[in-house]
């Protein structure tokens, strides 16, 4: 029997990354978690909004049940699909979030990961109590809960040397210290970090509020697990800020180093303690060659790559090009980048450590290509315009959060760059996450027409001298955007003119629509035209700017 403020309804309609819909009472009640089908137990938390109480009866793509953790862990998403129906599922997620916006796909290649078990390559366990004041856990926060974390014993997205140690630190602790309260700011156990690459190589981090305890014994006790890979340091970093997130305040190298090696595409890495690396090593690999297939032949060209992390695109792309500069903020990343470089023998690759928002603002370069690889909250909108203003002839846009990624590529369509590629990879298989791929481009012709011309000094033929003259002639000036052309009408006439209406005049007035704004704007608008007095106002401009004579 549902009491007053619960409610049971079947889910009608998920979006991206993980919200679901039921219809109740005329009203539609959204939440989060919950998957298409399932019969679910909601609290009614406001007219509209909800939360996920109970699965009362699961979907019919749920098939399987692959975790015994699925049920209470936070981790995963979709441990109960096979795992090719959680390859379409995601596929659809994706394709109904870009339509809702307009971006219409065609051909749109989903991949699956090549390896959807023991796949990760980096864990941040968090310690805390099973339950509110129970014992001691070690492992990943548990479903819609604040506090709790779930003892993640037979975690599958993890090699199982991950298991062992985190089994193995939670019971040595157990009883001895307790764990770091954020709400009371009290206790000591923070969390564990864990990296281990695909050649075997482990780092182990614990992460605590700053204490008297010796850790060494501990240490010493891990040094003598029985794991498969090979652990080359273990660290101590203590931390004790209020913030959850790992801020390392102190690290202290109990022994051995404080980064790994990986091997990616028959180059090699460097790979440090809080430095991000892709976590699906096996798919990081596709991803980027992917990356690799969308660009093409980067021979002679300057690559620019924005948020570099550790170079591994800027090294990756950047071996086969002219020239590669990466942008990375975190300083310990940059550092690796360069000697990755080293290791590397690559000459032709330099790295910024900076913002990126800053950097591209003064950055006196004129890339080709410019690569693009922001974390989740996606390009800062403040950059984008100085990013579009390289100009160059491709941007390849690879992004881990769909939703930042379709309010991102809208900025480049509106300038003009149309998508020539658009794919994704399920990166992160159980969980929520995928990532997308987009290759943006403006440099080819709208039209083609073949002329054969003879050259020499002969009659009917063309001398050399003049085509060289005439090359010059026909130099482009410096491209006059949207931009240029608005100031200058605000300046000159003291009216603005929506950059619709530019569009307007330059497609009737036969000009190339390079950076016109795209058709999902002009669809989302009312179609409205420009009254007599713009329209002179733009041609006005455009002469003056000697688009037009
Ligand atoms: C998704 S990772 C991509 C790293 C790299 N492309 C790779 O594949 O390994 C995003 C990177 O952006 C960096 N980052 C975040 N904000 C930044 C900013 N404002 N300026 C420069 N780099 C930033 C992060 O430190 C992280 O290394």
């Amino acid at each position: 029997m549902q009491n007053k403020k619960t409610i049971i309804g079947t889910v009608g309609k998920v979006s991206f990354p993980n919200k679901s819909e039921i219809e109740y009472d005329e009203n539609k009640i959204v939440f989060k978690g919950g998957i298409l089908g399932q019969e679910v137990e909601i609290k009614r938390v406001r007219r509209s909004k909800g939360k996920l109480l109970n699965v009362v009866q699961k979907s019919k793509w749920e098939t399987e049940a692959n975790c015994v953790h699925s049920e209470v862990c936070g981790g995963c998403t979709y441990q109960n699909f096979n795992y090719d129906d959680e390859v379409v599922y995601k596929k659809n997620l994706i394709t109904n979030l870009f339509e809702g916006e307009g971006l219409k796909l065609e051909n749109f290649e989903f991949l699956g990961s090549p390896n959807y078990k023991h796949y990760r390559n980096k864990m941040e366990y968090t310690f805390s109590d099973e339950y509110r004041d129970g014992p001691l856990s070690l492992g990943l926060h548990m479903r819609n809960k604040f506090y709790e974390v779930v003892n993640t014993d037979e975690c599958n997205i993890v090699h199982s040397d991950f298991n062992v140690i985190r089994a193995f630190t939670r019971d040595y602790f157990d009883g001895t210290l307790p764990p770091y309260q954020k709400m009371r700011h009290t206790g000591t156990l923070r969390h564990l970090l864990i990296r281990r690459s695909s050649i075997g190589e482990i780092l182990i981090n614990i992460v605590t509020a700053s204490s008297e305890y010796d850790f060494s014994d501990y240490f010493e006790e891990l040094k003598n697990l029985n794991l498969e890979g090979n652990i080359v340091g273990l660290l101590h970093t203590t931390n004790d800020s209020l913030s959850d997130a790992i801020v390392p305040e102190k690290v202290d190298i109990y022994f051995g180093r404080d980064y790994i090696y990986e091997e990616l595409l028959g180059l090699k890495f460097k790979v440090s303690v809080f430095s991000f690396f892709q976590t699906n090593t096996e798919s990081a690999k596709v991803l980027y060659s992917m990356g690799e297939n969308m660009l093409g032949d980067l021979k002679g060209k300057v690559l620019l790559d924005l948020y570099s992390g550790t170079g591994t695109i800027t090294q990756i792309l950047g071996r086969n090009a002219k020239r590669a500069i990466g942008v990375e903020i975190v300083e310990e990343a940059v550092e690796s980048a360069r000697e990755n470089v080293k290791l590397n023998n690559l000459e032709n690759i330099e790295f910024i450590c900076g913002d990126v928002f800053q950097v591209v603002k003064d950055l006196d370069v004129k890339p080709d290509v410019i690569v693009l690889d922001p974390p989740r909250d996606g390009i800062n909108p403040r950059a984008i315009e100085n990013i579009i203003n390289f100009n160059p002839e491709e941007f390849l846009y690879i992004s881990c959060n769909p939703v930042t990624f379709v309010r991102d590529v809208q900025e480049f369509l509106k300038r003009g760059y149309r998508i020539e590629e658009i794919k994704g990879l399920d990166q992160f298989p159980r969980t929520n996450h995928v990532e997308t791929v987009v290759s943006l481009s403006h440099k080819n012709a709208d039209s083609h027409i073949n002329v054969n011309v003879e050259f020499g000094d002969e009659e009917g033929q063309i001398p050399i001298d003049e085509i060289a003259r005439k090359a010059e002639e026909y130099r482009p000036s410096e491209r006059v955007t949207y931009k240029i052309i608005q100031e200058y009408i605000e300046n000159k006439y003291n009216f603005k003119v929506h950059t619709a209406y530019i569009a307007e005049v330059k497609r009737d007035l036969g000009l190339p629509m390079y950076d016109a704004p795209n058709t999902v704007e002009e669809l989302k608008q009312e179609r409205k035209h420009p009254t007599p007095e713009k329209v002179e106002a733009i041609k006005d401009a455009l002469r003056h700017f000697v688009v037009i004579q």
